[in-house]
């Protein structure tokens, strides 16, 4: 019989509840054991509804109040020294560590987060060194096995596999020079030997094991930390399905199909052509396979017939009882439910699949393997059959327009008029800033209140006039504040924004967005990504009357934003049909208008927001020319169409730069800024060594943490960035937009912000 199964699900609850009752513990307004009961009726809930749907393998474990890796951090004894002794409870040592803390003379910064591979998922990185003192402080994974045991649901555990643990960790603050997280593989084991024994001990059939840098080149490297793991492991744990996704096996197949595992789960969602060529690899052994064929990576629904087709290659090669029908990836990259859009319409509705209708597609593909000839079964069968056929007429059409003027694009339309250095000159005296130049990523604080307005305005609670208003009045709250303190290029504060990409999901044509298809992001942040139906134009302009009201408003230069067609791209539910390279385009081209329209109407720098370039690079090495290739021509198509006069920034907030530099250089951008508060100045050294040219403001303070840098903490950082970048390129600003700030902490930290700038000036001059 083939088997059904889940391989991790969205932790949120279908109504926020775990949002709610996490921020309501930080503050102060929800005890421990209510956050706890909080966790555990979502839980509960996720299970039965999972069991109710009719699959066979249901994940447990996989549940976290912050992120995944970082229960595990917890769990191993993975706790940097800063966070031990503070007198803080595990609880608290634990958010402390995902989100920093600053209370009670209490002041510790949060562990750097990273992008879980490429998607808008972070995790927490856990810092390793020869020191770390390995040990089970608990086993999540058991209690967890245990909780869904005793509300009648028989789950299969998930853990992460320690291999991609430890590769995903960074060197501790004092480890030796070069030290290398997978040099301790042999000390993190017997913790995993314990963990492992005791799930058996307590009855586990099988678990989930992750390992998801097998679809990494760099897991070629690592075959003999892969062999001496699993032979320790495999005799001692229940039965290993060890789990891979987002990208293909390629070579590292070899390996895997010799390792003691009892199941081997592969993505066919994002590399279907590995199939054949994994199935010849385990066919001599006794490996079960895991199809992962329900997209764990978008929400369209399952094309049954397509996933059957691939089932019966499987099974007609390894038999019924060595195939799994799966999700390709943890659920947790989709929407809990689409029973909560109430404004979809039914042919819309009748296109997607989130995270609980995917778990009746594997139920259903699964039984339709084994032969059921239930009702049940072939009704949904044929149900799926007409919904498949309905998208396809649909993708069937398109927009000539859209199509003719994509395909004439030319070179020229990439390329700026002059090179940066006349671009430079020509600004200088346009804008008029000092030099260090201040200036913030584009967000201020999404109060409560406007929020609440933006709720209202949805409920018809308040007219558009009156939100109009409101929102007037917040950009105008903003630019006072700006001015008063002494920023030089300001922003607007983007306060009519719900988010940078939802926005103008909701603006162009050719998007659907939704009411509560939230997706984690990091913590207790989530997204409602829009999703990319037909080809994608701009009805009108989106940004100008705000900005142009900012500008009207006061005599510093207005810098105008915009989120860049990759980020709108990589952040939305892109459409399966066309390729990545037509939609980034189609978006660049709607972007490209708005730049003209602002630079029409007065605005002098307009920045387009990139966060999303890294991320969205293929995760093998041999896929990335192609893409960075259609990903910098985009960014480009968007911004070139303005005079030389024109400042043009970019923003990204992460610091994995090292391996696409050449593609940011290539953006020619006339000013970037980048994250750089929580990595070391490693990265400024990147910059110097590529010999990057344009203007560049590294971030001097993290806003990912409610903490207030202080006043000399951002003179040193200042500092140390001028010892190696020159001081003509330099701008001043923090690291990512302070949406998720509180006003207090905005305040205090800028105005340390503009003090250092200050500082600068004076020091060197
Ligand atoms: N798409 C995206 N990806 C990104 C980022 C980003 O900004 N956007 N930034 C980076 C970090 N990731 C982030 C992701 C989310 C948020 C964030 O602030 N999310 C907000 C929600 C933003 C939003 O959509 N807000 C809506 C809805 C807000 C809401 O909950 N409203 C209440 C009603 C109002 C109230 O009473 O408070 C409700 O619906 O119940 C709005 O403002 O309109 C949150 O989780 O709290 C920040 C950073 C990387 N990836
Ligand atoms: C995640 S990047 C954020 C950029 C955006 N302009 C902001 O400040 O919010
Ligand atoms: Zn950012």
């Amino acid at each position: 019989m083939v088997l059904s199964s889940v391989l991790g699900f969205p932790r949120i609850g279908a109504n926020r509840e775990i949002k709610k009752a996490v921020e309501a513990y930080w503050a102060g307004k929800l005890t421990q054991e209510e956050l706890t009961k909080a966790a555990a009726d979502v839980k509960k809930t996720s299970w039965t509804s999972i069991q109710q749907r009719g699959v066979d393998l249901i994940p447990s474990g996989e549940f976290s109040l912050y992120d995944h890796v970082l229960d595990h951090s917890a769990a191993f004894n993975v706790i940097p020294k800063r966070y031990v002794g503070l007198g803080l409870s595990p609880i608290d040592v634990y958010f402390a560590m995902g989100r920093g803390r600053q209370a009670d003379g209490v002041d510790v910064p949060a562990c750097e987060m990273k992008k879980w591979f490429d998607s808008n998922y972070h995790f927490v990185v856990p810092e390793v060194s020869e020191e770390t003192e390995f040990k089970l402080n608990f086993n999540k994974a058991l209690e967890e096995y245990q909780e869904a045991k005793a509300a009648g649901v028989t789950t299969r555990p998930v853990i992460l596999g320690p291999v991609s643990f430890l590769v995903l960790s960074k060197a501790a603050k004092g480890a030796s020079a070069g030290f290398q997280p997978i040099s301790v593989l042999s000390k993190l084991l017997p913790v995993y030997e314990t963990l492992l024994t005791d799930l058996k001990a307590a009855g586990v059939e099988s678990v989930q094991i992750d390992e998801p840098i097998l679809v990494l080149d760099t897991a070629a490297a690592l075959e003999k930390q892969y062999v001496s793991v699993y032979e320790t492991l495999a005799p001692i744990a229940p039965k290993i399905v060890l789990t891979t996704y987002f990208s293909r096996l390629d070579s590292n197949v070899s390996f895997i199909a010799k390792l003691p595992i009892a199941g081997l789960h592969i993505d066919l969602d994002r590399a279907p052509g590995q199939l054949e060529e994994v199935i010849a690899a385990v066919k001599p052994t006794s490996i079960v396979l895991s199809l992962g064929v329900v997209s764990g990576r978008n929400i369209w629904k399952t094309d049954f017939a397509a996933a059957i087709k691939t089932g019966q290659t499987a099974i007609d090669a390894l038999g019924a009882d060595r195939v799994i029908i799966a999700t390709s990836s943890s659920l947790l990259h989709t929407p809990v439910t689409l029973a909560s859009e109430k404004k979809l319409t039914a042919e819309q509705k009748d296109w997607f699949s989130f995270a609980l209708e995917k778990a009746s597609e594997v139920s259903v593909i699964a039984s339709a393997l084994s032969g059921s000839q239930d009702a049940a079964v072939t009704g949904a069968l044929e149900a799926n059959k007409v919904s498949i056929a309905k998208r396809r007429e649909f993708e069937s059409t398109s927009d000539d327009t859209v199509r003719k003027r994509v395909a004439s694009i030319t070179p020229e339309m990439l390329e700026r008029k002059s090179p940066f250095a006349v671009r430079k000159e020509v600004q200088a005296k346009h804008l008029n800033l000092p030099k260090f130049p201040t200036t913030t990523i584009g967000s201020f604080p999404q109060t409560k209140e406007i929020r609440q307005a933006r709720a209202k305005l949805g409920k018809g609670e308040i007219t558009v006039e009156e939100y109009d208003e409101f929102i007037k009045k917040e950009i105008e709250t903003v630019v006072r504040f700006q001015e008063r303190i002494g920023l030089d290029l300001l922003v607007h504060g983007e306060p009519e924004r719900n988010d940078m990409v939802q926005y103008f999901g909701e603006q162009l044509s050719g998007f659907v967005f939704t009411q509560n298809a939230w997706v984690q992001s990091y913590g207790s942040r989530y997204v409602r990504p829009p999703i990319i139906v037909s080809d994608v134009s701009r009805p009108g302009p989106m940004t100008v009357r705000w900005s142009s009201y900012a500008q009207s408003i006061t005599k510093k230069p207005m810098k105008g934003m915009l989120t860049g067609p990759v980020t709108i791209l990589n952040w939305s539910f892109p459409r399966a049909d066309v390729s990545r390279e037509l939609q980034s385009k189609q978006l660049a081209l709607a972007l490209r208008d708005e730049v003209v329209d602002l630079e029409k109407a007065g605005i002098n720098a307009i920045q387009v927001d990139e966060p999303a370039i890294r991320e969205g690079l293929p995760l093998r090495r041999s896929d990335w020319d192609a893409y960075l290739k259609w990903a910098v021509d985009s960014f480009k198509l968007s911004t070139a169409g303005v005079t030389d006069q024109l400042q043009t920034h970019s923003h990204f907030c992460y610091s994995d730069f090292d391996d696409i530099f050449p593609s940011i250089q290539r953006l020619d951008a006339d000013v970037i800024s980048i994250e750089a508060s929580k990595s070391d100045m490693k990265l400024l050294n990147t910059f110097k060594q590529y010999g990057y040219s344009n203007q560049i403001g590294p971030g001097v303070y993290d806003i990912h943490s409610p903490r207030v840098p202080g006043d000399q903490e951002i003179k040193d950082r200042l500092k140390s960035m001028l010892d190696i970048l020159p001081d003509s390129l330099l701008f001043v600003n923090p690291d990512c937009g302070l949406k998720t700030r509180g006003w207090k902490e905005t305040e205090a930290s800028l105005v340390n912000l503009v003090a250092g700038a200050t500082w600068a000036r004076q020091n060197y001059a």
